[in-house]
């Protein structure tokens, strides 16, 4: 499980990443296409407005062209020539000869002086900027239209009616057209004309875009229903969604990779590539003989320049890190290859392994410690598997199951730094091991304390009930050793005979047992 710990990590590095990303591009694509919406809506209100400007300008230039004529009057011929004039100009539907109050005085189109709804006072019409014009809304039953007024003289002067609707009706797209509404008014809110294709039509969350024309006193306005003018043109959301998430990812990737590079954990990763952790060997001895019968693997890690980390160093950050299963493998591995010509020659002799109880209790650990053991063709009865009581066995018959199948197999198991764990002495027997190994506390104090004494005696009576030997750790002392012998115990490692050594040493030490193993296997093959 420890293992899968930084494959989560990294993958979760990665989500949160593309997410982050994700999210900085949906704001991203969602205010660059809002901000095009705007840019286009407001030039739409534009053109309308220049569309208006040019309705008028164009009105203007035809009564200034109407107003060089020798007589401007309401004679029949005057006004046939005016019609004449206007017929040609589609956008004009009339022109009116007024006063310099603005009343009318005759129309080129007299019929159309019965459409008015009203007329409207010199007073009220609205000045263009350069004062030329007078603009003024023409109220008539067919709608509205927009009044330009040009002076011809100071007893005259002449209107045209200028039809606007036409400026205003294909402007918008045909996605908006359904769901907008277009309005050009006079300066002072008087509608001169709309545009709305369906005015049943709800329009929700209106989006306002204004516009005012700095030459004339003209407005236009464009209203667009608010959710339809967020999906309109709005295409590049999802290839700059796609685009930002992946940029996520790929920034998550690297990261990652960057934080699995740097740090200890990745110092770990890299050695255990390299193959940097190797095994130690300290002797495991018979107390009364001092014959080594066998030998504890130790860990250290040696690293290229040639320096060795002590495992304090690293065996906490092994363990918190999921990496302590690969090393373990590592060092066994490494450990049988040595080991394995002395493990061939002496059945008797015995190699001892720390593992973890989370390493003992993972899925698939009894089959991967078999097959390496087969894979080195070493026989299992010869391998001890140490399950350190420090860290509580949190599940006391899931492990007693796994040992159990252990022993099965052939395997030996030790419940190691026995007196200092988690266990009492009851859950010691309820593991089903067969070695217990008392912890270097009570080797260091049974010469100067009396209870410890008592305690190991203890321990030795209880492993012998049990059917368990006992192994006493860290003797560095004769008279540790011989406190031992005393109290029962049969068999211990310490620096009194070695402290761990690195294979090659350990080799020296035990050149003469091997020596006589082999001899005694001749022995035995000759006769
Ligand atoms: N899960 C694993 N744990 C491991 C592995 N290798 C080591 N360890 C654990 O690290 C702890 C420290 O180990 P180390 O520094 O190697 O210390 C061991 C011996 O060197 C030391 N020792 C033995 N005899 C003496 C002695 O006479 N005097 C003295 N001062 N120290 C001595 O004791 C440690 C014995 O370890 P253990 O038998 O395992 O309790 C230690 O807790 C190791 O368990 C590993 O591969 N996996």
């Amino acid at each position: 499980m420890r293992q899968q710990r930084p494959t989560i990590a990294f993958a979760a590095l990665v989500l949160a990443s593309t997410v982050v990303f994700g999210l900085a591009g949906h704001l991203a694509a969602k205010s660059f296409i809002r901000h095009q919406q705007a840019r286009q809506l407001d030039e739409l209100t534009e053109v309308v407005l220049r569309r208006s400007e040019f309705a008028v300008e164009f009105a203007a230039a035809s009564l200034t062209e109407l107003g060089k004529r020798d007589a401007v009057n309401c004679e029949p011929a005057t006004l046939q020539a005016i019609r004449l004039h206007v017929y040609q100009r589609s956008a004009i539907k009339d022109v009116r000869l007024v006063n310099p109050d603005g009343s009318v005085i005759c129309s080129a189109y007299s019929e159309t002086l019965e459409f008015d709804e009203g007329w409207v006072d010199r007073r009220e019409m609205l000045a263009s900027r350069d004062g030329k014009l007078s603009l003024f809304r023409v109220q008539q039953f067919g709608g509205d239209a927009l009044g330009v007024l040009r002076d011809i003289n100071s007893s005259a002067a002449l209107v045209a009616i200028v039809g606007i609707n036409a400026s205003l009706f294909d402007i918008m797209p045909s996605e908006l057209r359904g769901h907008s509404e277009v309005t050009l008014s006079l300066s002072n809110g008087e509608k001169l004309g709309e545009f709305q294709l369906d005015a049943d039509q709800p329009r929700r969350n209106s989006k306002r875009f204004d516009r005012s024309s700095d030459r004339y006193p003209l407005h236009t306005t464009i209203e667009v229903d608010g959710a339809v003018l967020s999906a309109w043109n709005s295409e590049a959301y999802w290839p700059a969604l796609a685009v930002a998430a992946g940029l996520g990812a790929l920034f998550g990737i690297l990261l990652g990779r960057s934080r699995r590079t740097e740090g200890p954990v990745a110092d770990l990763d890299r050695g255990l590539t390299a193959g940097e952790f190797k095994p130690y060997y300290q002797p495991v001895f018979d107390l009364r003989t001092r014959e080594i019968k066998g030998c504890e693997i130790l860990a250290r890690w040696v690293r290229e320049d040639g320096s060795v980390v002590p495992p304090m160093n690293f065996i906490p950050l092994a363990e918190s890190s999921g990496r302590i299963q690969a090393m373990t493998w590592q060092i066994l591995k490494s450990a049988l290859s040595d080991l394995r010509p002395l493990l061939k020659a002496d059945k008797d002799f015995k190699l001892s392994f720390n593992v973890v109880p989370k390493h003992l209790l993972s899925a698939g650990f009894v089959e991967t410690l078999r097959r390496t053991v087969l894979t080195a063709k070493v026989a299992t009865r010869q391998i001890v598997i140490e399950v350190t009581e420090r860290d509580e066995l949190d599940d006391l018959a899931r492990a007693a199951a796994v040992v159990a199948e252990l022993r099965e197999y052939g395997f030996h198991v030790a419940i190691d730094d026995v007196g200092v764990g988690h266990s009492g002495l009851s859950r010691l027997k309820g593991l089903g091991a067969n070695t217990i190994k008392i912890d270097k506390f009570f080797v260091d104090t049974i010469t100067v304390d009396a209870s410890t004494t008592t305690i190991v005696e203890m321990l030795v009576a209880l492993a012998k009930d049990f059917r368990m030997t006992v192994v006493a750790e860290g003797i560095e002392t004769e008279e540790q050793l011989r406190a031992l012998v005393a109290s029962g115990v049969e068999t211990g490692q310490g620096y009194l005979v070695a402290a761990p050594l690195p294979f090659a040493k350990f080799s020296e030490l035990m050149a003469p047992r091997h020596a006589a193993a082999a001899q005694a296997n001749d022995a035995a093959l000759v006769a």
